[in-house]
């Protein structure tokens, strides 16, 4: 399936996107490890979602929905899962691999987690080393890369896990299996990332310390069922913000967006290089932040994007490095070489596209330097990558001549009705298979 965008599309209307991915994910995973019956509304119905759904069907959790973002799970407690029949396939979801395998390393049965071509070049390592300094058993099929066989009837024990890169996946994966080992678990990052595994402990009642950039928990505890409202999920909005900022006349209002601190980096960015963002109707709904945000057409100029804001608006970048195309001036992304290691090498995907359509830049280890200029037309490949099939069709807003986008069937891993909410808001997107 590919988009084709024609220009003169704009960017309006009040739109409310799909529920965020990284909550949706840790809702199924800890209402599955709670007693009792946890109820989630906002729930993504993405592919990655759903591949953690199904996995924790295959380990023997009752799940009804998602229905409308309605999802129930009959939590089976921290002891209650049983063994898969087959192998778990985690589809493209990065997220889903490394967190389940920290809460398998700590079960009594023997499990395999696989997932799709683009999954099975993403490194392991990173969960491999810190689980087997906790006593798990785990083998990668290829220097580190998925097929991952976890061996059943490990006893675990809690280490200090000092992270060598910034990686919530990382972070959420050693603080699961700490809830199978014996005694404490703590984590110290080299910068904070999303906390949302840590909030959403503490919402089942499971006490997580974070004290001087120490993150804790002890072993052995339980969690509760509760309810959950899971709000927008920033990383889609990003697109219709994207949109909106640099299309002229455009004005979009996006309902109910998850604002944790951890996670509006686009925001801080958008707004150092001049974008009219208005936050408001702030709340904190389950322990997260949420506000309605309003978007308008604004001049942008190049900047050097500060490091510490890189991992607070790491899934952004594509469509960030499309604000930084519209941009008078030069921008400069460096410190992100983690974006080498998503769905695809992100810097080197971005990269060709921008070039195929006029954009001047230069490729670093960690980053990129994108020249801002006039956007023209033409065919980009995405590299099954659904964020950069998506930050290539807000490209069109601003381009001269259409684009089409090739292979965009993985849009759906994250955002489902990204082209029909784009159609609404008025992008010129018309899908051909
Ligand atoms: O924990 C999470 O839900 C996520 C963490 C990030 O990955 P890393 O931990 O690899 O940076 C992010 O890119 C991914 O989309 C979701
Ligand atoms: C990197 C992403 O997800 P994951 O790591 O879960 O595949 C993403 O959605 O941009």
């Amino acid at each position: 399936m590919k988009f084709i965008i024609e220009p003169g599309g704009t960017m309006s209307g009040t739109l409310r996107v799909p529920g965020d991915k990284s909550m949706s994910h840790r809702a199924i995973m800890l209402g599955a490890l709670a007693t009792g019956t946890t109820r989630a509304t906002g729930f993504l119905s993405g592919d990655d979602a759903l591949a953690t759904v199904a996995a924790f069907r295959d380990l023997g959790v009752s799940i009804t929905g998602p229905d409308d973002g309605v999802v129930s799970i009959e939590g089976v407690g921290l002891h209650g899962l049983s063994a898969p029949a087959n192998n778990l396939d985690m589809g493209n979801s990065g997220t889903s691999i490394r967190l389940l395998s920290g809460i398998l390393a700590g079960q009594p049965f023997s499990s395999v987690l696989s997932g799709d071509v683009s999954l099975q070049q993403r490194p392991m390592g990173r969960i491999i080393t810190p689980l087997s300094l906790m006593g798990a058993m785990i083998t990668a099929a290829d220097s580190g890369r998925p097929p991952l066989e976890i061996a059943g009837g490990q006893k675990l024990r809690g280490i200090h896990y000092d992270l060598p890169m910034a990686s919530a996946q990382v972070k959420s994966c050693v603080l699961l299996a700490g809830l199978f080992a014996e005694g404490r678990t703590s984590v110290t990052e080299p910068a904070p990332t999303r906390d949302h595994t840590e909030r959403m402990l503490r919402g089942f009642g499971y006490s997580v310390h974070t004290e001087n950039g120490v993150i804790s928990l002890e072993g052995g505890g339980s969690l509760r069922a509760t309810r959950l409202d899971i709000p927008a999920d920033i990383s889609s909005a990003a697109f219709f913000i994207v949109g909106a900022v640099i299309t002229a006349g455009a004005d979009i209002t996006l309902e109910h967006v998850g604002m944790n601190p951890t996670r509006v980096g686009v925001i801080n960015i958008l707004r150092l290089m001049g974008a009219d963002i208005e936050v408001f109707n702030e709340q904190e709904v389950g322990g997260e932040p949420v506000a309605d945000l309003r978007v308008r057409h604004s001049a942008l100029r190049g900047i050097e994007i500060p490091v510490e804001e890189v991992p607070l608006a790491i899934d952004e970048f594509p469509v960030l490095l499309i604000a930084a195309a519209c941009a008078e001036g030069v921008t400069t992304l460096s410190g992100a070489e983690e974006l080498r290691v998503k769905e695809s090498d992100r810097i080197a995907s971005m990269a060709e596209g921008l070039t195929i359509l006029g954009i001047r830049n230069e490729v670093r280890e960690d980053g990129i330097v994108v020249h801002g200029g006039e956007l023209g037309g033409g065919s980009v490949r995405t590299f099954h990558d659904h964020r950069i099939a998506m930050s290539f069709a807000i490209a069109g807003l601003r381009a001269k001549e259409p684009i089409e986008i090739l292979d965009c069937d993985h849009v759906a891993t994250s955002f489902p009705n990204f082209a029909a909410l784009a159609q609404e808001a008025g992008l010129g997107l018309r899908i051909e298979s």
